[in-house]
């Protein structure tokens, strides 16, 4: 598990951001704007709904300091097997680097834990050799179902566990994420999303081992702008234990 920083630069924070542009109601001139300002940003990914998917993998250059994503199954999780596996396949041959699947809450809510685990093996062998998060979508989780699904997918081998769609109203709070953390003690990497808006809590949730973020893009942007302006043009991560 990579060591907690002690404080972040604009930059190092970019280096964190997976900005997006996943509503309904994003078009073609977002998504172009939305690779732009990730290249010129250096914002470590760009995430665009699946169809966008081959437009932005031809504004982001390959192997640069920003990554494309896609997500699977998105926003509700309730799709076939068979169509989130088909949708990670064509995504990783559209040229995706990461990719963003939705966990089926009505099947974790069901008990139906074998369903979980086997869906997320098959979309983890249909993406690869392209990194897998796996979206819990806390808003609809109790605590226990949160602490299930966290296991599930840190022993699932998927690279991250995603707290949400940015679909659903925030609920990646800070004890949630300390939870999560709890749970999968570094067999995956924690990407915190849906709502996160101010410095405080980004500096919270590194201080827990949050290492991904996933930020709309102009509060991205703006999040990152502040950074710049803070002094020394650093954001300070006190170590979780520290914490009142
Ligand atoms: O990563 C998921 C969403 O893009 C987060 O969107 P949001 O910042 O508008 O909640």
């Amino acid at each position: 598990m990579s060591k907690t920083p002690t404080s972040l630069s604009a930059a190092d924070l970019a280096q964190r951001i997976d900005i997006s542009a996943v509503q309904t109601f994003h078009a073609e001139a977002d998504i172009r704007s939305l690779a732009a300002l990730a290249v010129e940003n250096g914002f470590i990914a760009a995430h665009a709904l699946p169809n966008f998917v081959p437009l932005l993998r031809s504004l982001v250059p390959a192997g640069g300091r920003t990554l494309v994503g896609g997500p699977i199954g998105f926003p509700s999780g309730g799709h076939m097997t068979a169509i989130k596996v088909a949708e990670a396949a064509a995504l990783r041959e559209a040229g995706a680097d990461e990719l963003d699947m939705m966990i089926n809450v009505g099947r974790l809510k069901s008990g139906d834990l074998n369903y979980v685990r086997d869906e997320i093996a098959a979309v983890i062998e249909a993406a690869a050799p392209v990194p897998l998060k796996v979206i819990l979508e806390l808003h609809h989780l109790t605590d226990t179902e949160i602490e299930t699904a966290a296991d599930i997918v840190a022993s699932s081998g998927a690279a991250f566990v995603k707290t949400g769609t940015g679909w659903t109203p925030a609920a990646a709070t800070l004890p949630r994420i300390r939870l999560i953390a709890a749970v999968v003690a570094g067999r995956a990497g924690i990407k915190a999303s849906g709502g996160i808006r101010d410095l405080a809590t980004v500096a919270e949730m590194v201080a827990l081992g949050v290492t991904r973020f996933g930020i709309n893009t102009a509060s991205a942007i703006e999040l990152v702008k502040q950074v710049d302006a803070l002094p020394g043009g650093r954001l300070a991560i006190a170590p979780a234990n520290e914490r009142a």
